[in-house]
This record gives structure tokens, sequence and C-alpha cells, in this order.
């Protein structure tokens, strides 16, 4: 015989389950008072108190499956939110994981964008890179790479890049400087599906990281 409960199905929050976003989202919603579990054990924590679970994913997987329906409430990293094409509210910008993705090319090159004109830019954010470009009237083809993309231009494979910068290190390290406006400026950020953003588990757990985010910043 199934065994009937009367408990709604529980609430699935996905978090980063590894990098650089990963141990303060942990951190944020510990300090909330949910039991995440330790994603180094295991990629799945039930919370009972809370009737919620926890998935660790990768972030930039996680848009596309809140997208779907099959999880409630995540965080992840704006650029991935952009880079899936989605529709997905930002509920809260959580503080951590600033960086901003740039178009970047060797050093001795002009500083103008129109230098990407007939170029090839390489990229782990394709689909952001070609609206942006698409966006600013540069016709550039958009070469598909899923990491080490500052190395790009030295094998040959582009002549420039659109890639995360943080403190520039690795752009100076590779002889490479920034061109342009930020493609975007990224945080790590909650998100939902936007016909689920009014659920009351979601404005809870929004109401819930807010208050920490902004004690923080205080
Ligand atoms: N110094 C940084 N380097 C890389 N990403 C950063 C940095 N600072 C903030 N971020 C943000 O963290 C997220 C990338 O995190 P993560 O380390 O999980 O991914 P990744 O390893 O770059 O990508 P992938 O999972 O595709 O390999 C993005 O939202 C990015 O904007
Ligand atoms: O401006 P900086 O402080 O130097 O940081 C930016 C660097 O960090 C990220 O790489 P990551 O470590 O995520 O490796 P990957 O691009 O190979 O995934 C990003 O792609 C840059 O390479």
């Amino acid at each position: 015989m199934p065994e009937f409960t009367s408990e709604a199905p529980p609430y699935r929050i996905a978090l980063p389950h590894k990098g650089v976003l990963a141990p303060k989202a942990r951190e944020l919603l510990l300090a909330a008072g949910y039991r995440c579990g330790t994603p180094s054990e295991r990629l799945q924590c039930r919370d009972p108190g809370n009737n919620t679970e926890f998935l660790y994913l990768r972030a930039r997987d996680i848009p596309p499956l809140v997208a779907e329906g099959l999880i409630d409430a995540a965080i992840t990293g704006r650029d991935f939110v952009a880079e899936s094409e989605r529709d997905l509210v930002e509920l809260l910008a959580l503080g951590f994981g600033r960086a901003s993705v740039h178009y970047a090319v060797p050093a001795g090159e002009d500083s103008d964008l129109h230098v990407l004109h007939g170029r090839r830019v390489a990229t782990a954010l394709p689909a952001l890179t070609r609206r942006d470009l698409a966006g600013r009237g540069i016709d550039a083809r958009v070469v598909s790479m899923t990491g080490a993309v500052e190395n790009a231009v030295h094998v040959g494979i582009a002549d420039a890049i659109a890639d995360v910068v943080d403190s520039g290190r690795t752009l100076a390290a590779h002889g490479l400087k920034i061109i342009g406006p930020p493609l975007i400026r990224s945080e790590a950020v909650l998100i939902a599906r936007p016909d689920r953003a009014s659920r009351s588990a979601t404005v809870e757990l929004t109401r819930q990281l807010a208050a920490l985010v902004y004690t923080t910043a205080a």
C-alpha cells in the first residue's frame, strides 16, 4: 500500500556544488536556518524541518532546470541566467561572486570595440556574446569553449575573447586587455520562474536571505 501523507511535496532549492559561488551560497542558506548538507558528501539533501530538498548542481546548469519547473528557487550567477536565455526572475542580488564579462584583445591592438568586426571571439558564454555583438551591430564569429578561454588567441582559434574578469590578473598574464564596456556585471543571484515567484515559500526564502544580505552589507 502506498503511504499517504498530508505534507506538501518538498520545496526544491538548487545551489552550486563547487566553484566560486558554492561556499558562500551554502553559508547563506545555513545562516538562514536551513540544513542544506555538504555537497562533497552528497548532492541531494532533505531538510525535513523546512520541508525543503537541496540539490547541488553546476552553477551553469541551474537556470534551465529552474525554467523547466524542476526546481523552485536557486542560487547561480547572473551571467549564467543571461546565457540560458530563459524566462527567469531575479528575486535578490546576493552581493557575492561579483565579476564582469568583458571583451579582451591582445594588448597591442586598438581599443575600439569595432576591432571585433569580421573577427573570431572565443567565449564560454556564446549566447550572451552573440546577443551582445548583435546589439552593438558587430558582425563577428563566436567560437564556443567550455573554459581556459584566455588561451584561445595564443592557440590561434580566435582573435579576441569574451570572458569573466574579476581582478584582471588572468588577462594581464595572457597579454590581453579589456576593450569596451562589460557585456554584463554579474554576481550571485536568487532566481525563480515568474509563475513561482509569488509562492509563499519563495517569498519567505527571499525575505530571509534579504535580511542576511542587507545586514552583511550594512
Ligand atoms: N574570479 C572569478 N572567476 C570565475 N568566475 C567568477 C569569478 N568571480 C565571480 N565569478 C562568477 O562565478 C560564476 C562561475 O562560477 P564557477 O566557478 O562555478 O563556474 P566555472 O568553473 O567558471 O564554469 P563551469 O562550471 O562552466 O566550468 C559565474 O557566475 C561568474 O561570473
Ligand atoms: O580576473 P581574474 O581575477 O584573473 O579572474 C578571471 C578568471 O577566472 C575565470 O576562470 P576560471 O578560474 O573560472 O577558469 P575557467 O575559465 O577555465 O573555467 C575566468 O574565466 C578568468 O579566467
